[in-house]
């Protein structure tokens, strides 16, 4: 009877022990998601290489978003954000990937209603007739609301110099940008020299915009890194031997120094021409294909002429 007594006070020992370590493994899994606030956006943006200002930006903007969301659960002021960006980088460093990518993600941020993306030119604001180019802007801006308005090689707005109609929808632009500051985000984007130029030509604009952000040219590096994660994407890789030829090919022409590499876009480039090339090489086997030879981009691929 004794023994009977002391094995069923046992088993709930055991089954006590049992429960206060769920309890604590649950606890742990609680506090290092307080901790984490922000593996959400580093999941977003893990495919993109290198941009660490931006990943930081956008972490800071969550932030605010979220305390905001209390300080009115406290009955306290928000502070609304101003989010206008601008973009200064060379060709291929993935500043239209990004703007597309932050329509998205501050949509789910609850931070723009829609979350849509509207990429603009030159030619979808200045018209040709007095009047003409504040009506197009306003309307471009109507469609915008909501979303992100994306303006590249924005300098162009400025060919025309004082004469230009141009002028007219940098001015249009800044009218709303203030008067609906909350209600759409305006990126505009380009060539760093350009639009340096721009800012200085007109006073006061770079001041509306609270955001820059500079994307450096990559590193040979990471257009490395670049290269990998959009095989991978494709389900496609290099060999070892593939590897090293791209690296060869990539730092042969950064260390060209030409103005117009294109970055990401140069690689991006290189890969879909291999990949048409060992489409041509394995169409000639007539033996079943593995997964691998499927898989697998050669030396011969990057190497062959179209
Ligand atoms: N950091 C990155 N990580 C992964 N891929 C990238 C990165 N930056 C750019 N890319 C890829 O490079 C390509 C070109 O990028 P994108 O068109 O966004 O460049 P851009 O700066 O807007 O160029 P441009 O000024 O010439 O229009 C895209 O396919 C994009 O996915």
């Amino acid at each position: 009877m004794e023994a009977q007594v002391t094995n069923t006070k046992g088993k709930i020992n055991i089954v006590l022990k049992n429960r206060q370590q769920e309890m604590e493994q649950l606890q742990h899994a609680t506090i290092k998601r307080d901790i984490d606030p922000f593996r959400h956006i580093d999941q977003e943006f893990a495919a993109f290489i290198g941009l660490e200002k931006l990943k930081k930006t956008i972490k800071e903007i969550y932030a605010n978003v979220h305390i905001n969301q209390k300080r009115e659960a406290a009955g306290l002021k928000q502070e609304k954000q101003v989010l206008h960006m601008l973009f200064e980088g060379n060709p291929g460093t993935g500043k239209t990937t990004v703007a597309r990518k932050l329509a998205a993600v501050f949509h789910e941020m609850n931070v723009l209603d829609k979350g849509h993306f509207i990429e603009a030119e030159r030619a979808d604001l200045v018209g040709e007739y007095i009047g003409h180019t504040a009506q197009k802007t306003r309307a471009l801006v109507q469609r915008a609301m909501g979303g992100i308005l994306f303006i590249d090689e924005a300098y162009s707005l400025a060919r025309g110099g004082e004469k230009d109609f141009g002028k007219e929808a940098i001015d249009t632009l800044v009218k709303h940008m203030e008067d609906a500051s909350n209600r759409f985000i305006l990126i505009l984007a380009g060539y760093p020299r350009e639009m340096a130029n721009f800012m200085s030509l007109n006073p006061g604009l770079r001041s509306r915009f609270p955001i820059q952000l500079q994307f450096p040219d990559y590193k040979s590096e990471q257009l490395m890194d670049i290269a990998k994660g959009m095989l991978a994407e494709k389900e496609y890789q290099l060999t070892k031997e593939a590897e090293w030829k791209l690296k060869e090919i990539i730092v042969q022409q950064k260390s060209k120094r030409t103005p117009d590499f294109s970055n990401a876009r140069f690689v991006r480039n290189i890969l879909e021409k291999a990949i048409r090339m060992q489409a041509v090489r394995l169409v000639r086997h007539d033996h079943h294909l593995s997964t691998e030879e499927l898989m697998k981009v050669t030396v011969a691929d990057l190497n062959a002429e179209e």
